[in-house]
């Protein structure tokens, strides 16, 4: 019988980020131990058959919120069937969110959270850490778990009002504290003031349904937030990554701030590349439900493709899910009130076959590409690098034989997600994971039977001062030192404020004469000189003793007076 651990992937062809050749790939105790032709093996291993197959990294979705507790209920997919998702899609790690409650520990809720993980996933992971509020201790925890905890993300929230929302002051400082800690700032980005505002005036006028999720929500109010983003990381010189970028609005800001030359990146979702906002008028509500999510989807049809443009020129990097699943009796939570529907969406099973399908078969993305954006960009952003989102000889063997040609049609009846919705349902993908392995065991295969275990993924903590983030901050941080100028100190007098208050001198009214001298050269021939700054409509004029001018009113007008009385 082969080794477990020894696993020989024969004849296909290996993709990264940077180029494709054909070799066969040994793997042995979770790594990537051989890679080239004819290779010198020892005896029992596992044979993969990959003719006419790709060999790809296993993929790193960069956005999950598995088990997330949320607006009063908790998503169904929890660490086990999210995971196992994730690996019969071809997604090897995960990042999820640890999102403290306002007022909790940073430290606890990353206890909290490890403890939820760690017996029941089924692949590798790692954390972002929300911050939900803010005060010294919070900025001291912020230390301690990226130099203990291995956390180098940071999310803020600029919606959710009065929940997680933090003001622009607020991000700031956390802004700068990150940069501080060597962590990457990330926001949600939408003005959740205005969506506030917006939904309490919905309610009032009697709309209720998810329509008025996507109403109070229109692209500007995610453009806004996320140009304000950019704005406050770019005055704490701090590298900031938004997450979830839904509109062409938003994505527009994150182009243009990359062609300025600021350090920022943008993470399109499966959800925003493979379906549009349409859905939130649909009849049904309980599938108009099934979309809602933050930010919505846009009602504009071409959202999907503009977003997968801008993935395909680099001006968007990551392909994450915000994977956030809730049942229809979930969803019912806000049956008569969109305010109350729980946010989210699936997507970590079928990021992988979206991207493919979307991007690839439609010829925007090359194999490459499709490899930088689902994991190696990943992997560089966040300081994974080479060790994941790579095939090379001592990365980890997190790999997925991806079959091109191979079609799967998507639904919630054949899915291994727990969530009884899927925004993807009917749509037909070509691109297969017809093998899956995972720390050098193979979870799925062919046929996409799968056979993980729970607890068997690995808590990834990752270093802070990423280079692919850092390089160019750090350069900067030593430009942008603000300097004072050196000069010799003021010797004049000084007001005292607190002196006797002076009376006032008695303004005297200027002569009309005196206001002639004072006007400009260019008006003083006497005419009103509409060019001549300081001229006034209104009040005294230098001619109003002089008989008639072109605008008065006249005795005697060209034309006869007028006999009409008024
Ligand atoms: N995105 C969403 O709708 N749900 C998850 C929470 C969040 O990321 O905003
Ligand atoms: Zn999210």
């Amino acid at each position: 019988m082969a080794a477990q651990n020894r696993v020989l992937i024969q004849g296909g062809k290996v993709v990264n980020d940077d180029c494709s050749f054909d070799a066969d790939v040994y793997v042995e105790d979770g790594v990537i131990s051989q890679i080239g032709k004819n290779l010198q093996l020892p005896g029992g291993v596992k044979v993969i058959d990959a003719k006419e197959k790709l060999v790809i990294p296993g993929g790193i979705d960069t956005h999950t919120h598995m088990q997330m507790p949320f607006m009063g209920t908790v998503a169904v997919d929890d660490f086990y069937t999210g995971t196992k998702a994730a690996l019969a899609g071809g997604t090897t790690m995960i990042l999820d969110f640890i999102i403290p409650k306002r007022g909790q520990s940073l430290l606890e809720a990353y206890d909290q959270w490890k403890a939820w993980a760690e017996p029941k996933v089924c692949c590798d992971y790692s954390f972002h850490m929300a911050v939900t509020w803010w005060n010294d201790k919070v900025g001291e925890e912020m230390e301690t778990i990226t130099k203990e905890r291995g956390i180098n993300s940071f999310k803020m929230f600029m919606a959710y009002k009065d929940v997680m929302m933090l003001t622009d002051a607020e991000i700031y400082q956390v802004f700068c504290r990150c940069k501080e800690i060597g962590g990457l700032a990330q926001v949600h980005a939408e003005n959740g003031d205005l969506i506030d505002e917006c939904s309490k005036k919905l309610i009032a006028l009697g709309i209720t349904g998810p329509e008025g999720h996507a109403m109070c929500r229109p692209e500007e109010v995610e453009g806004e937030a996320t140009n304000r983003a950019v704005t406050i990381a770019n005055r704490a010189n701090c590298p900031l990554y938004v997450v979830h970028v839904m509109s062409k609005s938003a994505a527009d800001v994150v182009s243009d701030a990359r062609k300025q030359g600021k350090v920022v990146f943008g993470e399109p979702i499966a959800a925003g590349l493979g379906v549009d906002g349409t859905n939130y008028w649909d009849k049904d509500w309980r599938h108009a439900a099934g979309y809602v999510m933050g930010p919505p989807l846009r009602e504009d049809t071409t959202t999907p493709a503009y977003l997968m443009d801008l993935l395909a020129n680099g001006d968007l990097t990551c392909v994450g899910t915000d994977n956030c699943t809730f049942n229809a009796n979930q969803k019912a939570l806000g049956k008569d009130d969109f305010r109350k529907i729980p946010n989210g969406v699936n997507g970590v099973e079928d990021r992988m076959s979206i991207v493919w399908e979307k991007g690839v078969h439609s010829g925007k993305l090359d194999e490459n590409k499709f490899v930088a954006v689902t994991s190696t960009n990943a992997a560089k952003v966040f300081n994974l690098y080479p060790r994941k989102g790579r095939i090379a000889v001592g990365s980890d063997a997190d790999i997925v034989v991806w079959d091109p040609q191979a079609t799967r049609k998507i639904s919630a009846a054949t899915h291994h997600q727990a969530v009884d919705f899927n925004i993807f349902e009917g749509q037909v993908c070509h691109g297969v994971p017809v093998y899956v392995i995972s720390g050098g065991k193979v979870v799925v295969e062919d046929g996409g039977h799968v056979m993980v275990t729970q607890g068997a993924g690995k808590y990834i903590p990752r270093k802070p001062f990423s280079d692919y983030v850092y390089k160019r901050i750090k350069v900067r941080d030593g430009l942008l030192q603000p300097k004072a100028v050196e000069r010799e100190p003021y010797k004049g007098p000084v007001i005292d404020l607190n002196a006797q208050p002076q009376e006032e001198p008695k303004r005297v009214a200027p002569s009309i004469a005196a206001e002639f001298e004072n006007r400009p050269i260019s008006s003083r021939h006497g005419h009103r000189d509409l060019h001549a700054s300081g001229f006034s409509l209104s009040g005294r004029q230098v001619d109003d003793n002089m008989g008639n001018t072109p605008h008065k009113r006249v005795l005697a007008p060209p034309g006869g007076a007028s006999s009409i009385q008024f």
